[in-house]
């Protein structure tokens, strides 16, 4: 019999308030952000950094703006004494940045901690025990009143240390472990009970931590209890209230948002939300989120890639490709729809900067967080002509007619189905040029005169290469049309032009022109690009190369043999 079975487990019993003030705010301000990704992060990782990875990832928090980093639990392991150690003994730490550190509410570890952080400027003590019904019974197998008597205990003790240490400016921080799992009143009870030890109201800097240690509700749910909190907890002015969410039900990021609409003022959480199980929140995603939206995060993610490197390398975790804002291909639109809607509002945005940015599929400019502009347009089978007229725009400074799109995109289409996979700039352009921009021998544009009478252009071009050169005239509306009717009396046929389109290029470019032309022969058709050092000479070019496609193929009368 299987064991997926529902009825093992029990719903979540939501808060009933009928008071809640956070679903009418909104976030305009980046909240405090403490990173616990060398705490909390590294106590999850198979194998735990070593001091050196510790120090890397130290630094880049530092780098990003971090003032608060929980920089490891010192007396539960002799690597991590060590570390606090070093960066204190070190000068690693800048005056503006407060370390913080964790233990249990047990004096022999809390002594050790403060030893772990002697002369630190400024350091804020982390004590925790857990307060949920589940804990109570199961580990410490003891009632409200004894759970609550091992976090003033350990109040006391933390305060009683740091007396001992006068130089430092301390802020003490106790976390109700599990609370989003406690009784909102036997959360309050506690801390009011660990605030009567240390009496912010007389100045000692307080932090109350609300973890959810394991998420398990919806983050509504969450923000309720926070905001209940908040509204209970005597003196809750004098107090930081921070949040400290994982992500068991995929809700962490969501779960310290609301928490902040709830009256939260400080988030925990680790880069990329490495951490315990599914992990702790995310403040890259956060402070995404929040600068998104124009608010600023205060913390710098401008170089998110090197950010993503640096982490794989001091923790071992890898960075999923989806990743929010940070994945390898979260800037990367694949569809051909995506593509022509970036392609349409990137050039709505270049020519209305003051708009702000309103890039379809794009919610930030992927050049903020020093992405470039190459990874967002890329083929494969899924793409259309946008894209691929996107492509050849931008790396190339190629523009395509509409009706040249769609045939090169066909092209492409059919490569990538062939080889099953993405078809790379380079890739695009070789098939551009080779089934578009070629010319056939012996149809080169040697020289060409024109004159006009009235509304006519009479055309004599010289056509082909080294000893075998054509000559023809014709004469029509315009230079292309001389041609087409010049190749019309020489072959006695009836070549019509289609689609026909030329333009300058831009300065930078080998040629000053391009000119593209599809013409018709009975039942085929030829498309053919040429570049030319005016669009004159482009046009005729073009027009020869599409000839040249058809012509010999009908008459099996290669036009340069004919010499005449
Ligand atoms: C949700 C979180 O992430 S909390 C942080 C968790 N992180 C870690 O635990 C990583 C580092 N921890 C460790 O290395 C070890 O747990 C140590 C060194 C701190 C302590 O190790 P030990 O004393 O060997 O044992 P252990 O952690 O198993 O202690 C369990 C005992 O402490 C008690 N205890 C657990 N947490 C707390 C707490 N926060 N405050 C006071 N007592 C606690 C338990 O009730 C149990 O008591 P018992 O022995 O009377 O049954
Ligand atoms: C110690 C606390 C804050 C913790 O890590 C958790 O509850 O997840």
């Amino acid at each position: 019999m299987s064991g997926f079975d529902h009825r093992k487990y029990r719903p979540f019993p939501p808060l009933a308030k009928r008071d809640r003030r956070w679903p009418d705010r909104t976030i305009d301000r980046a909240p405090r952000w403490a990173s616990v990704d060398l705490r909390d992060g590294n106590q999850a990782l198979v194998q735990p950094m070593n001091v050196e990875q510790k120090l890397k990832l130290f630094e880049l928090l530092v780098s990003m703006g971090f003032k608060e980093i929980e920089v490891g639990f010192p007396a539960a392991s002799q690597p991590d004494f060590d570390f606090v150690r070093r960066i204190i003994d070190e000068g690693r730490v800048p005056d503006d940045v407060a370390i913080q550190v964790l233990t249990q509410a047990r004096e022999e570890l809390i002594a050790r901690t403060y030893e772990a952080l002697r002369g630190v400027k400024r350091a804020i003590v982390h004590v925790y025990n857990s307060t949920n019904p589940a804990q109570r019974e199961q580990v410490f197998r003891l009632d409200r009143a004894g759970v609550k008597a091992i976090a003033v205990r350990g109040a006391q003790w933390v305060k009683d240390y740091a007396a001992r240490y006068p130089g430092t400016e301390w802020t003490f921080q106790y976390s109700p472990e599990s609370f989003s799992q406690t009784e909102p009143d036997f959360a309050v009870e506690v801390c009011t009970a660990v605030n009567d030890v240390w009496r912010p109201e007389h100045g000692q800097a307080v932090i109350h931590n609300l973890p959810a240690t394991v998420e398990s509700s919806t983050p509504n749910v969450f923000a309720d209890q926070v905001e209940w909190f908040c509204d209970h907890l005597p003196g809750r002015e004098h107090v930081s209230i921070s949040v400290h969410t994982h992500n068991d039900r995929g809700c962490g990021i969501a779960a310290a948002e609301l928490a902040v609409l709830a009256g939260a003022d400080r988030v925990e959480g680790t880069l990329m939300g490495n951490g315990e199980r599914t992990g702790n929140m995310d403040i890259v995603t956060m402070a995404m989120n929040l600068y998104s939206q124009g608010v600023d995060p205060e913390l710098d993610l401008s170089a998110a890639r090197e950010m993503a490197e640096s982490y794989t390398e001091c923790t071992g975790m890898p960075v999923h490709p989806r990743h929010p804002w940070v994945g390898e291909l979260v800037y990367t639109a694949f569809s051909g729809s995506h593509q022509d809607a970036i392609r349409k509002g990137m050039a709505h945005y270049r020519e209305h900067p003051a708009a702000g940015w309103s890039v379809p599929y794009l919610p930030i400019d992927p050049a903020d967080l020093g992405r470039r502009y190459e990874e967002v347009v890329r083929i494969n089978s899924q793409s259309g002509k946008g894209g691929v007229a996107h492509v050849l725009e931008r790396d190339y400074a190629i523009s395509l007619p509409r009706w040249l799109a769609q045939e090169v995109s066909r092209a492409v289409q059919a490569e990538s189905e062939r080889s099953g996979g993405e078809v790379a700039p380079a890739r695009i352009h070789e098939i551009f040029s080779q089934q578009f921009g070629a010319t056939p021998a012996g149809w080169e544009l040697d020289s060409y005169a024109l004159s006009r009478a009235g509304n006519e252009v009479k055309a004599a071009v010289g056509v082909g290469a080294g000893q075998q050169i054509a000559h023809l005239s014709g004469q029509g509306h315009g230079v292309v049309e001389a041609l087409v009717d010049a190749l019309n009396q020489r072959y006695g046929i009836g070549l019509a032009v289609e689609q026909f389109d030329q333009h300058a290029l831009s300065a930078g470019t080998e040629a000053n022109a391009m000119a593209s032309v599809r013409i018709r022969f009975g039942h085929e058709t030829a498309t053919a690009v040429a570049f030319g050092e005016d669009t004159t000479a482009a046009a005729l070019q073009a027009v020869l190369s599409a000839a040249g496609q058809v012509i010999p193929m009908q008459t099996r009368q290669p036009f340069a043999a004919s010499n005449g």
